[in-house]
């Protein structure tokens, strides 16, 4: 099993460019939007990453045509004899699997999709998901493991007002996506307002859909009868950005984004100011220059514009060698503390006390290296920031969750300065 060495310092800096890739989380809904014509779509700036290549399996698995993804470029056409079945085997690698259930249903009036199952920083039902397509007059059940959904007679979804429990990104999506070819006028409320959704949109609205309020939590989509070909180029990662900016926040340096939209990441630039990092922001670029100790940063995850849930590892990683004490407050998922006991390992100093993380920052040079286990994406990342600083070797266990979300992450930051590596089969003898 692959992992990333890291020989890590206090005296680490990071300085140079490093380029940010199309964004994980727009870039899934968009490759399964694709589903909704049989005209195909041409999509550029998506990232080269694990979940792009299960996306890549499963959508080829369903009978979709889909070109190899080269230099950020794929072209995706779903013609023919298309599958509306998405197994266990895909579905249970990838959550965002879930996403081909909205698409398949308004398009093909049927779909069969594995129910993904819970994860570790969370249950993550899918209750909303079921219930707006109930609304739109889908007959569902749950057959063997499988979300089994049917439209009404005639095999085409009807426009209804939804009301979502709670504001669920993924199941935004999917009901926009079901609600474009629906017969008549679907309203969201309570819509999540992420900018992947937004993107999402803007990808649906150069297809063909009728879509009103994007960007806000009041979606109102005109079900067309088809939708069309169309080129769209996937947003950029503010998740990838925000962590190579939190890299540089704690190690310190001078490190230039380029290919960024900084005008998404509003909440998680004001934080890094409040820990001492100097920004300057450009159209398309960020540059980060971080000369002292970082400030401690206190925070609760909220859904967008507050502070991203998916950089909350990230930031915590900086607070464990900041100078005082941060209270970090978990809001969107019940179980995504797991980096916690991993950083403590190296030396970190931090309690959970329910759903609060309360770290006391240490000096740099307390912490020393050792093996730790990546429990999720984010935070396999905190774990490699912080592996950047702890003296000695690092050696980042279960590296595939950081692949799913990150292209090439050791070569970006060895480009800027770190050295990391990636390898396998390594134990704690070589720590
Ligand atoms: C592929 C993708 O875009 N993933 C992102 C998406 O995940 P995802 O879309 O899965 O997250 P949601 O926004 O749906 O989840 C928000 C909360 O609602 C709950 N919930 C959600 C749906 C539902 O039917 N029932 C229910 O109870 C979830 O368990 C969670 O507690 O948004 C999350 C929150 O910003 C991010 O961390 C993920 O990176
Ligand atoms: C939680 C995340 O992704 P997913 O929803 O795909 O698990 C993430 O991107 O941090």
């Amino acid at each position: 099993m692959e992992q990333l060495k890291i020989s890590g310092s206090p005296d680490t800096r990071l300085n140079g460019d490093i380029r940010i890739g199309g964004a994980k989380n727009a870039a899934l809904p968009i490759m399964c939007a694709t589903l909704l014509t049989g005209d195909p779509i041409q999509l550029r700036n998506v990232p080269d990453l694990r979940d792009i290549r299960t996306t890549i399996k499963l959508l080829r698995e369903l009978g979709v045509t889909v070109s190899d993804l080269e230099h950020d470029k794929v072209t995706v056409h779903a013609y023919g004899s298309i599958s509306t079945k998405a197994t266990y085997e895909l579905v249970k690698t990838m959550r965002a699997s879930i996403l081909v259930l909205g698409p398949l249903l308004a398009r093909f009036g049927e779909a069969w999709v594995s129910l993904p199952g819970g994860c570790a920083i969370g249950a993550r039902p899918v209750d909303q998901h079921i219930k707006g397509l109930q609304a739109m007059g889908a007959e569902i059940t749950i057959e063997h493991g499988y979300i089994h959904a049917r439209a009404p007679e005639g095999g085409r979804l009807k426009g209804a007002r939804i009301v979502t429990d709670m504001i669920t990104v993924t199941g935004t999506e999917n009901l926009l996506m079901a609600a474009t070819l629906a017969d008549g006028t679907t309203i969201l409320e309570n819509a999540a307002c992420e900018p992947e959704v937004t993107d999402l949109a803007k990808l649906l609205i150069s297809m063909g859909a009728k879509i009103e309020g994007v960007g806000t939590n009041r979606l109102v989509i005109e079900g067309v009868e088809r939708l069309h070909s169309a080129t769209h180029t996937v947003v950029s990662d503010r998740i990838e950005a925000g962590t190579f900016l939190c890299a540089v926040a704690a190690t310190g340096g001078d490190v230039r984004l380029t290919h960024v939209d900084p005008t998404i990441m509003d909440a998680v630039l004001e934080k890094l100011r409040e820990m001492g990092v100097e920004l300057e922001v450009g159209d398309t670029t960020i540059r980060a220059v971080m000369n002292q100790r970082p400030k401690p940063v206190s925070f609760r995850t909220t859904e967008y514009p507050g502070f991203p849930t998916d950089m909350q590892a990230q930031f915590m990683a900086v607070n464990a060698i900041a100078d005082g004490t941060s209270h970090v407050t978990e809001t969107i998922f019940e179980n995504r503390f797991m980096h916690v006991q991993e950083m403590n390992r190296l030396g970190a100093s931090i309690v959970v006390d329910g759903h609060t993380a309360i770290t006391k920052g240490v000096e740099p040079a307390a912490l020393s290296g050792a093996m730790v286990m990546a429990t999720d994406l984010r935070a396999s990342a905190s774990l490699v920031i912080l592996g950047m600083i702890a003296s000695g070797t690092t050696i980042v266990d279960r590296i595939y969750h950081l692949d799913r979300g990150y292209e090439q992450m050791e070569r970006k930051l060895s480009a800027v300065g770190a050295k990391i590596e990636r390898v396998s089969g390594m134990g704690e003898e070589e720590v």
